[in-house]
């Protein structure tokens, strides 16, 4: 909109105008996702997080699976095959609610379903991918052990061979959905090297655990699995995912979905300091009106959306097929600090109403302790972009 005066003041959600850049089709899938997060998921998240889970998962992954979102930027097999910018939009609008809620589509599309569309036979693709899609079996994706985490290569899980069969042992630590899900994707170290493994989770020597006292991302179920002398059939085996860079192709996906996602959280908790900031009175006037406040809005409403132009930009990076793997670590490094911080401002605008679930800004900055944690920690992703610039690994 302009007026005879030039621009209009830009919104402040907005401020560089990144969403006129959406097609239409992914402004509508930005709008139904923000409509449907508005009117099903917000009302209870901070219920849910106090509660420490997700009351009905199962009623959860078929909402989602109506909507499209599980594997959305993933083509066939029941796939909405959308642009990975519109995928990325509805993890931002997801997000925006609770990283929860935002993880629970993730791990479902962009980690267990994608590994078995990349790597998965075509057997495999057709018998679990449209009920994944549909909402109707839940996954998860076991990488993480006890004693392994940003060291994946590490892992204790082994598989062996017994006849046709498969034999696992092992444990995986802090698997999001791992103890409602119907099927685990699991990575072990085999004779070969690292294997993926399609791990229905009624096989028997299987069982998962509940992770409890979390205080983070506790919107979302997150859980142990044990394996011990879980015997497949040789059709379990991912037949294309041989190495580490199997799964750590799958994280890439999921990481983009991040780079996105924390957008949402930041733009909630921003939106929520501005509307605070202008009606909490202090010293006879709005706190807005001091100039350290004003500094703090400026700070988030900068972060936020060179947050969101920074997500924009690999969404389209990617959509083109160009978009390396350095780059998502890029804009998981900056967006997930950015979101940080944008959090923190807001919740020491809001005072000690901050601190309280009445409020979404503490809920996000805790979650967001898990966001810089997993698909990499911070250190991780730095480690990835010096070794891109200086051409020197770091990591070990
Ligand atoms: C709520 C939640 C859900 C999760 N969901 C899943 C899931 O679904 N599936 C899954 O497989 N995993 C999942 N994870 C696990 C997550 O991916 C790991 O926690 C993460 O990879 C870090 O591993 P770690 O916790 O073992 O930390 P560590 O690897 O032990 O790291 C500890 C610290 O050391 C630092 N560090 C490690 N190596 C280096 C180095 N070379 N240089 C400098 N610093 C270093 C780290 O950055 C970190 O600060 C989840 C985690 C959480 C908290």
């Amino acid at each position: 909109m302009t007026d005879q005066r030039g621009p209009a003041v830009p919104a402040p959600d907005d401020f560089l105008a990144v969403d006129a850049a959406l097609t239409a089709e992914e402004t509508a899938i930005r709008d139904t996702v923000r409509d449907f997060a508005a009117r099903e998921l917000l009302p209870g998240v901070a219920d849910w997080f106090d509660a420490g889970t997700i009351p009905d998962p199962r009623a959860l992954a078929k909402a989602f699976g109506e909507l499209g979102l599980f594997g959305m930027h993933l083509s066939g097999y029941g796939c909405a095959g959308a642009s990975a910018t519109a995928y990325g939009v509805a993890c931002r609008e997801l997000e925006a609610v609770d990283s929860g809620l935002r993880s629970f589509v993730s791990v479902q599309g962009s980690l267990a379903m994608a590994a078995i569309h990349k790597y998965g036979s075509e057997e495999q693709k057709t018998s679990w991918l449209p009920r994944m899609a549909a909402g109707e079996v839940i996954g998860c994706f076991g990488l993480t052990e006890p004693d392994s985490g940003s060291d994946p290569g590490s892992m204790r899980t082994r598989a062996r061979r017994d006849g046709s069969d498969w034999i696992l042992d092992g444990t995986k630590m802090w698997i999001t959905n791992g103890s409602v899900a119907d099927v685990a994707v699991v990575w072990a170290a085999t004779d070969d090297g690292i294997r993926g493994f399609l791990v229905p989770t009624d096989a028997p020597g299987f069982t998962a655990n509940t992770v409890h006292r979390k205080l983070s991302l506790r919107a979302s179920i997150t859980s142990e699995l044990v394996l011990d002398g879980v015997r497949l059939p040789g059709t379990a085996l991912l037949p294309g995912a041989t190495g580490l860079g199997a799964p750590l192709s799958c994280l890439n996906e999921a990481r983009f979905g991040i780079v996105w996602g924390v957008v949402g959280a930041a733009r909630t908790c921003y939106l929520a300091a501005l509307d605070y900031a202008g009606t909490r009175v202090q010293f006879g006037r709005p706190i807005a009106g001091f100039q350290l406040t004003q500094r703090k809005l400026a700070d988030m409403v900068v972060d936020v959306n060179q947050a969101g132009l920074t997500a924009a930009r690999l969404g389209r990076l990617k959509d083109a097929g160009q978009c390396h793997h350095t780059q998502v670590s890029f804009g998981k490094f900056a967006n997930v600090a950015a979101a940080q911080r944008v959090a923190a401002a807001a919740r020491s605008i809001h005072g000690a109403n901050g601190i309280t679930l009445e409020y979404p800004v503490l809920r996000h900055l805790l979650n967001l302790e898990t966001v810089a944690t997993y698909e990499g920690t911070e250190e991780v992703h730095a480690l990835s972009i010096g070794q891109a610039v200086t051409g020197l690994s770091a990591f070990r």
